[in-house]
């Protein structure tokens, strides 16, 4: 019979489709007995987002490292109607259970399980229908799944707009929570994305295990009350496995590739003095805040490498991708004139990695995407948390409160995300100016980057936690009729 394979259902963002499949190429390689990954692939709503897809599919099929395969769900026609990310990637996901389905029963080997983006929870109806293993992939760290989980019970507990209630959320492992930090999709009750988030809280439940891009190290008062289920009421909840953290890193260039030209930048400035300003795969900026970003990046006198991208071209969607940026249109008159020489400014998606990993960068103004922050840390780098959405308001707090790596910055989130000048001009002095605030968060970034580091290694905590799962895995694989 042939290997039992792991079916990966990711969804289409760069934040999400990577990592898992990283983590699913994790699995393979260290499972004790040959296993194979089933990727089954949605199609993506935007231009950008197939391209990074299908541009990611074609390396991965070159290399033919691993037993992978790629299968392409047919084409739904997406909602238009949505009222946020959340709704619109969960009823695409909806819209695609049958495809799923008979892509599943289609299966000629034994279904190890059937592991999903935390967006796919529709899903869960076919694992139980078929009676295969479920694990939830979730992008997000520890933190957010604890909340996620607890989600049930405070819509119980909590009786009005959880910004009116008086006092702090008690979330177990975390500091007192203040409810303006909350993701969006819980500050208002009646929306669909409030009702998409406790209903998910609630279904996790059903999950065999819950795959999480941490390590036990970094998050491990959340990892500690979620297996003692403090965040379930006491209810036994699905094994958590810290695999994290898990980042596509992108191999080393081949001798004869000039470098990109963010890193040779770089190249000719002083260690640790450059901050880095980069808001995710979907932060764009409007002129108002770029112009307030240009001054008070001027007047703090620091050295900056700055992406900055403009408004997608098809905003209505929800879902679009920033577009490259007008830096006429966008910045001050004369600002790339006053900072040549101590700053860039790069008007297109820049890699990341590689610039986080570059040692004349010293810091790193960030959109809190779980992602980048495991990146920052993996590469020892302290934070100025910027959080435009998503659930990237919770992860500034844990970041600033719970693990110390960042300095806080004012954002108002009332204005969309606003930063003023002065508060940004305080923040990057604080950050680089080699203040008591700043080193503290740098030693504390350093210290990070060593866990995140042990964890991954051999007989780390995350090693022995991909292993347990491969073992898990391969204890519950499914052989369905068609077999
Ligand atoms: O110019 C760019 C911009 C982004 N990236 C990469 O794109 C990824 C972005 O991931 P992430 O930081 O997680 O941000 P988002 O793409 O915004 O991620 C979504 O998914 C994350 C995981 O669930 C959530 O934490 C975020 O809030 C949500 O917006 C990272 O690997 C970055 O290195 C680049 O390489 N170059």
């Amino acid at each position: 019979m042939a290997n039992p394979t792991i079916v990966l259902l990711p969804v289409w963002g760069a934040g999400h489709f990577m990592p898992m499949l990283q983590a699913g190429k994790q699995l393979l390689a260290s499972s004790s007995r040959p296993l194979s990954l089933t990727v089954l692939l949605m199609p993506a709503p935007t231009a950008q987002s197939a391209s990074d897809i299908s541009d990611h599919v074609r390396r991965e099929e070159a290399a033919g490292a691993g037993d992978i395969r790629f299968h392409h769900l047919p084409d739904v026609k997406l909602p238009t109607d949505h009222s946020g990310v959340e709704e619109f990637i969960s009823r695409a996901v909806q819209l695609h259970v049958p495809h799923l389905r008979a892509a599943i029963i289609g299966l000629t080997c034994p279904v190890a399980a059937l592991v999903v983006d935390i967006f796919c929870t529709p899903a869960l109806d076919v694992t139980r229908e078929l009676a295969v293993p479920a694990y939830v992939y979730f992008t997000s760290s520890a933190a957010m799944l604890s909340l996620l989980l607890r989600s049930p019970a405070l819509d119980e507990e909590v009786v009005v707009e959880f910004e009116e209630m008086e006092g702090a959320l008690d979330l177990p492992g975390l500091p007192p929570v203040p409810p303006s930090v909350l993701p969006g999709t819980l500050l208002e009750r009646k929306s669909p994305t409030y009702k998409w988030f406790v209903y998910t809280g609630r279904r996790y439940v059903e999950a065999s295990g819950i795959i999480v891009n941490t390590a036990d190290e970094l998050e491990p008062r959340v990892l500690a009350a979620i297996a003692e289920g403090r965040c379930t009421r006491g209810a036994r909840a699905p094994a958590v496995y810290p695999i994290g953290p898990v980042l596509a890193l992108t191999p080393p260039a081949h001798a004869e590739e000039q470098p990109h030209e963010c890193l040779r930048w770089l190249d000719a400035q002083p260690p640790a003095s450059v901050l880095f300003l980069c808001f995710g795969s979907k932060g764009f900026l409007t002129k108002p805040q770029a112009h307030e970003i240009a001054r008070g990046l001027e007047r703090s006198g620091h050295r900056f490498l700055w992406v900055l991208r403009g408004l997608p071209a098809d905003i209505s969607r929800g879902a679009g991708d920033p577009s490259d940026a007008n830096l006429a249109e966008l910045l001050p008159e004369g600002f790339l004139g006053e900072t040549n020489g101590r700053g860039l400014v790069w008007p297109k998606r820049a890699p990341q990695k590689e610039i986080l990993a570059h040692a004349s960068v010293g810091g790193f103004v960030t959109h809190c995407g779980w992602n980048s922050i495991l990146e920052s840390l993996w590469f020892g780098v302290p934070m100025l948390p910027w959080p435009l959405g998503a659930e990237q308001h919770f992860n500034a707090f844990t970041l600033v409160c719970d693990m110390g790596v960042a300095v806080p910055l004012k954002v108002d989130r009332k204005r969309d995300n606003f930063v003023e000048a002065a508060e940004l001009e305080r923040a990057v002095r604080s950050l680089m100016g080699g203040g008591n605030e700043g080193r503290k968060a740098k030693e504390k970034a350093m210290e990070m980057m060593v866990v995140c580091r042990k964890a991954v290694d051999h007989g780390g905590s995350s090693c022995a936690s991909v292993k347990r799962l491969s073992e898990d895995l391969l204890g519950g694989a499914v052989v369905l009729p068609n077999v």
